[in-house]
């Protein structure tokens, strides 16, 4: 299988696309082709655990990498040791037609470890593959979820190091604290002064700067990424639409061939482009719900066909949703505008310099048979949260609900009973002053810190509070860089010679 990027014709393997992250024209990797996974294979994912299923889709994209690669790959990254559940993506059922994929059941408590358990075998495996014996720097922008995953997956990797961005007041305490008390002797971590636009926008001209690639090379070191741009980052996360659809068989809840839509919380937009790419591969999508909250730039898009950053950035509950320029819209794009690159590049441009771009009312039409979007504001994401305990005794944080508030919407607006899985990206416990108020009124986090509203919550709900929210408490400090958004480069050089 071969890999275009998004704004020309430049091809390369799959090892390539991953060990590269950025195609060199600021594309995106994009597969020539859809693998399609036919009914009776879905079915037979039924009586297959997570990682089995996992080789089953992966092997599809990733040709160059044998199976026994991928299989040790897998089985290294999706284990109890890493998951605290055997299932790793489990499906519970919340009301008569809503299912939620629980995607925070790894070390950092959101669906990025997903991902990001997997990425750094990989990327390991593509730098043998191309002979690649320089140290793959990552670097990698995050609006709270990437950054500690990343740091998690590539801690102490031989051959790598992870540098992380992120915005310094755009992330929840318990998120930042999960940054900064990482160890490991390749792992640093960076506050940059604006919003996660600014690290995302800086990252990515680090990435085109020929003066920073040279400096980085005189080190011996070449660039990749582990945010969503990355392939790499993609292709696990198609995996666990196939798989809430096979346990939602076995829950009995459709039979094979039956549709299903899938709400998805999200902001750069990669989790919800993984469930497109799963439907073009023959998993039977009806709808996806794309959740947004006040920074609805996405809503906007869907329902207008242009996409315009002139707004307010506002800094919500959902912090990792934070975000305007959403990457991977690129890739859906690129399917819209029948895979032309020179159009993509044009659109990406005049984002670039006039911070809008439309597409017009047919390609709009286009996507609006799959894809339909709604956003919800801090209120409503409380609501939710409240409601959700209240009425359903499930306990969700506040991306979870966004996506929860979006999803009755929808079925106010549109009638449509097709069985719903709401995708859950992040423990409660990672925004615990919030997911209090949420179920216990507006006061009820006044005076406290994170880890007594952990513990507050814990009283009130008897959902236990995951270990590792418990042990940041202890753990020193470790990360305390800030730097300019126009200074990111300097920071990582400063970095590296600490
Ligand atoms: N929501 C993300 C922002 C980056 O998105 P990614 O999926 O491209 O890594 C975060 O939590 O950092």
């Amino acid at each position: 299988m071969s890999f275009f990027s998004t704004r020309g014709e430049s091809c390369v393997t799959a090892s390539q696309a991953i060990l590269h992250g950025l195609a060199p024209d600021g594309g995106l990797y994009v597969p020539a082709m859809f693998p399609s996974v036919p009914m009776n294979r879905i079915s037979s994912f039924c009586e297959m655990d997570y990682a089995a299923r996992a080789v089953s889709i992966l092997k599809r994209y990733l040709e160059d990498f044998n199976i026994p690669e991928i299989e040790e790959a897998v089985r290294a990254a999706y284990n109890t040791e890493r998951f605290d559940t055997p299932e790793i993506a489990p499906v519970k059922q919340i009301d008569d037609a809503t299912w939620v994929l629980e995607l925070f059941h790894g070390p950092t408590l959101a669906f990025k470890d997903m991902a990001l358990q997997l990425l750094p075998h990989l990327t390991r495996l593509a730098a043998v593959k191309n002979g690649e014996k320089r140290e793959i720097s990552i670097l990698v922008a995050t609006s709270g979820d990437t950054g500690k995953a990343a740091l998690e997956g590539f801690r102490d990797v031989p051959g790598t190091s992870c540098t992380v961005f992120y915005p310094q007041e755009g992330v929840s305490d318990v998120q930042k604290l999960q940054m900064v008390t990482t160890g490991g002797n390749n792992t640093h971590v960076i506050a940059v002064k604006g919003n996660f636009d600014d690290a995302q926008t800086g990252v990515k001209e680090l990435f085109s700067s020929p003066e920073f690639v040279k400096q980085m090379e005189e080190r011996g070191k070449i660039l990749s990424s582990a945010n969503s741009i990355n392939f790499g980052r993609l292709v696990p996360q198609i995996v666990y639409y196939f798989s809430a659809y096979a346990d939602l068989v076995n829950k009995h809840a459709i039979t094979p061939g039956d549709p299903v839509n899938f709400c998805v919380p999200t902001g750069n937009f990669g989790d919800i482009l993984a469930g497109y790419y799963a439907r073009n591969m023959g998993l039977p999508v009806n709808k996806l719900i794309c959740a947004s909250n006040r920074n609805n730039v996405l809503t906007d898009f869907f329902n207008s066909g242009t996409y315009s950053t002139h707004r307010t950035f506002f800094k919500t509950l959902s912090p990792s949703m934070d975000i305007l320029v959403s990457s991977n819209l690129e890739r859906l794009l690129y399917e819209a505008a029948d895979r032309d690159g020179a159009l993509i590049k044009r659109w990406m441009e005049q984002l670039k310099e006039s911070g809008s771009y439309s597409i017009g009312e047919q390609r709009r039409d286009w996507m609006a048979d799959v894809f339909w979007g709604d956003c919800a504001d801090n209120k409503d994401t409380l609501k939710e949260i409240g409601k959700r305990f209240l009425e359903d005794h499930y306990l969700m944080d506040p991306h979870t609900a966004v996506g929860g508030h979006v999803l009755r919407q929808y079925r106010l607006k549109t009638n449509d009973a097709t069985p719903t899985v709401l995708l859950s990206t992040a423990s409660p416990y990672k925004f615990a002053a919030d997911v209090l108020r949420g179920i216990a009124g507006a006061d009820a986090a006044e005076g406290k810190d994170a880890f007594a509203c952990s513990e507050e919550l814990e009283k009130l709900t008897g959902v236990p509070m995951p270990a590792q929210v418990k042990a940041l408490k202890d753990l020193p400090v470790r990360h305390t860089a800030e730097c300019e958004r126009d200074a990111m480069g300097e920071a990582v050089l400063k970095a590296f010679e600490l």
